[in-house]
């Protein structure tokens, strides 16, 4: 297991940084390429380990599809010429690609079998496996078929309506693909707001939906065709930069060409109601999903209280919002959030035993975290729990810590953002 220990640091960010591209986007990608007729071209694709994931999957159903550096070329053949993998899928580390890959193996006239690494085999697959049982699909796996391993014995499946019992992109998304493959309309009501690129996404391969609210209809039977995609900076990854700059006073950073999409910008949101000083600008749109600059200036952030409607748009993000939390005067509460508790870890848990352990003021809740600021954090040995996005908290915090921060399983950190350490060195100064 490869540890790296950082020095504390009296240095600010500055100057400008392209992150890599949309995690969510770059699978989205793949699997609408490789389901389609066709040559796609995605550039900016992630080439972290989660979308290769999802690029491993496919390859294994016979897709041809080229990589150089972060560019992808899907040659697809549409759904018929899909074959039955002879292996199991690995799905790795990805709950983006267990669940959406869910809704298309569900509905494919091939026998699967997949499996994940020790975090996903404990996160919950009924979420996806219950609905798409309505639909008709056959689906088998471990504990009442809840979790990893799980074999699908696909078929066509039936349009249903259906609304949602948690707010998650992943599963809507599983839906609406099992819907595409599937006969007759499918409806797939949101509990509240998720991220959309599904829906922004699929028009770009021509296929019609019809969103109304929280409602989708989609009709199945619809052939996807190739298209070529620009993948937007992932503002997930942006998120530890924006705080980084946000929290070092004397900042000034500027991150390029990064997704704006409003149902992920959560992060920006919360952070100017902290008094962050951040300004975004849009400058084009990729398809329908818009993308600019953001500029960060460190500034003294106050307490806030964070629950509700925004909370599926900063997701991934309440991590590294904690460690600013710790730099802001008064308290900050964020509720609402107990997904957290399902994803690579439990990210409750392990926010508050990391800050913690930093020195921090933190206090875990059912559904959230309670922060009390503003603390000076002395430093220490952390565990990442194999989770990149606690390790790149980590590494934020050796730049307001007195000691050093030595950051354990730093390795995980490649699941969403290889360059994390390279970009962080380049920015400092
Ligand atoms: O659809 C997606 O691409 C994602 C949805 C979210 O998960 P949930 O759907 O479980 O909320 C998010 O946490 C994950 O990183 C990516
Ligand atoms: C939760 C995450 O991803 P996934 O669900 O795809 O594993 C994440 O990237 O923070």
């Amino acid at each position: 297991m490869s540890s790296i220990e950082l020095q504390p640091t009296k240095k600010r960010l500055n100057g400008e940084l392209r992150v890599p591209g949309d995690k969510s986007i770059s699978h989205r990608s793949v699997i609408f390429s490789s389901l389609a007729h066709g040559t796609s071209y995605i550039s900016n694709f992630l080439t972290g380990e989660d979308c290769l994931r999802t690029v491993e999957a496919f390859r294994l159903m016979g897709v041809e599809i080229e990589q150089k550096e972060d560019q992808l070329i899907v040659h697809g053949n549409g759904i018929t010429h899909l074959k039955e993998p002879v292996h199991p899928i690995n799905f790795g580390n990805s709950g983006t690609t267990a669940r959406l890959m869910s809704g298309v193996l569900a509905g494919l006239p091939l026998f699967t079998t997949a499996f994940g690494d020790e975090s996903l085999s404990k996160r919950p697959m009924d979420r996806v496996v219950v609905p798409l049982k309505e639909m008709g699909a056959e689906i088998t796996g471990r504990n009442n078929h809840s979790l990893l391993p799980l074999a699908f014995k696909g078929r066509k499946l039936k349009g249903i309506r259906h609304e949602l019992k948690v707010k998650s992109a992943q599963v809507k998304s599983a839906l609406i693909l099992a819907g595409l493959l599937g006969e007759g309309e499918t409806e797939v009501v949101e509990l509240g707001e998720t991220r959309n690129h599904t829906e922004m996404l699929l028009p770009e391969f021509g296929v019609q939906l019809k969103v109304n609210g929280r409602s989708i209809k989609i009709e199945g039977g619809q052939e996807l065709q190739a298209s070529n995609i620009k993948v937007p900076g992932d503002i997930s990854s942006a998120a530890f930069f924006i705080v980084a700059a946000s929290i070092t006073q004397g900042s000034d950073l500027l991150i390029r060409d990064v997704g704006l999409n409003s149902t992920r910008d959560g992060i920006v949101r919360a952070m100017k109601q902290m008094g962050a000083d951040i300004e975004t600008k849009v400058h084009t749109h990729v398809g329908s999903e818009p993308v600019g600059d953001v500029r960060i200036r460190g500034r003294m952030l106050k307490g806030i209280t964070l629950k509700g409607d925004i909370i599926p748009n900063l997701i991934d993000e309440i991590p590294i919002l904690a460690l600013a939390a710790t730099q802001a005067e008064g308290e900050t509460v964020i509720k609402d959030a107990k997904e957290l508790r399902f994803k690579e870890t439990d990210r409750i848990e392990a926010v508050v035993q990391t800050l913690q352990s930093l020195g921090a003021d933190v206090e875990g809740l059912e559904d959230g975290i309670i922060i009390k600021g503003k603390t000076q954090l002395k430093g220490g040995i952390i565990d990442s729990y194999g989770d990149h996005r606690i390790g790149m908290m980590g590494a934020i915090a050796s730049l307001i810590s007195q000691e050093p921060v030595t950051i354990q399983d730093k390795d995980c950190i490649n699941i969403s953002y290889p360059s994390f350490f390279e970009h962080l060195n380049e920015t400092l100064s």
